[in-house]
């Protein structure tokens, strides 16, 4: 697995660490294995001050909005190692549709099937690239453009670029039938240029997964995609701590911190 794709490996390792905890805000039994040295190796290289605190709050929130919204279909628009399908109780008939690179889909069915993963719905993996048409691999494995979908883009958007996020954000927009929702992250663009990060952010740029943008008007992006936006959190604010997160709510316009946006959005 290179470039971003190893970053999945980074985030299943938070995710083991998160595990591990008495007080675990969820349990992903299979991360540690998905991680693999590698992802614990990186996990370590880009740790920032709030970074693993952060991924736990974001792995909760939105296993709430997928619990709250549940709706019949939802695809995970980078998927990377997530392990939703195996870890949460979904209502009968849900189709899960994990989108991500081919050669990290094909890496992690492979895995799957020797860690004898249990999928608790109806789990389709597809290998596409999001900055390409895609959405032809999403029809062909049986997605319904008729019935409400719940997108989850979680750690993705500031891997792209601020054109092809954009892009991706208006083709979920236009596909979504009534009722969808469009639940994820962003980063704030303080945290590009914040000192706090700017080793973290060398350290991934040299691994070939760079961020490449943030924005500190989450609303206004999501707006001009095409989307509604309903909640957006920063980790810490109301319903988005969990006791987790160890500092107040930073406001906003606070110069030179990293943020997290955690949202939702509707059509
Ligand atoms: C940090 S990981 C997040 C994965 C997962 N959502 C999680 O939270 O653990 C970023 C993911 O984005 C995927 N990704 C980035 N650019 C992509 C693209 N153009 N097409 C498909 N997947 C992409 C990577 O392969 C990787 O799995």
């Amino acid at each position: 697995m290179e470039g971003v794709s190893a970053t999945a490996r980074w985030t299943a390792a938070a995710r083991a660490v998160e595990t591990r905890r008495a007080d675990a805000l969820f349990t992903d039994a299979l991360a540690e294995a998905l991680a693999g040295p590698e992802g614990f190796a990186r996990w370590e290289r880009y740790d920032n001050p709030g970074t693993t605190e952060f991924l736990a709050i974001r792995t909760r929130w939105l296993d709430e909005v997928i619990a709250r919204s549940a709706p019949a279909q939802v695809v995970l628009v980078a998927a990377g190692l997530d392990t939703r399908s195996v870890r949460l109780h979904w209502p009968s008939g849900t189709v899960l549709y994990e989108l991500d690179q081919a050669a990290l889909m094909e890496w992690k069915e492979k895995r799957l099937a020797e860690l004898e993963a249990v999928h608790r719905c109806d789990r389709r993996g597809i290998g596409t690239d999001l900055t390409g048409p895609w959405d032809g691999d999403l029809r062909a494995a049986g997605w319904d453009a008729s019935a409400p979908t719940l997108w989850v883009a979680e750690g993705l958007l500031f891997y792209l670029t601020e054109g092809d996020a954009r892009t991706l954000l208006e083709r979920l927009a236009s596909l979504s039938a009534p009722g969808s929702v469009l639940a994820g992250d962003l980063i704030a663009h303080q945290s590009m240029i914040s000192e706090f990060t700017r080793e973290g952010l060398a350290r991934l740029r040299a691994d070939g997964c760079p961020w490449l943008w943030g924005t500190d008007r989450p609303e206004e992006f999501l707006s001009s995609c095409g989307w509604t936006p309903e909640q957006v959190r920063l980790p810490g604010e109301d319903g988005a701590s969990y006791g987790r997160w160890p500092w107040p709510p930073l406001p906003r316009d606070t110069l030179g911190f990293p943020m997290n946006y955690l949202f939702t959005a509707t059509v």
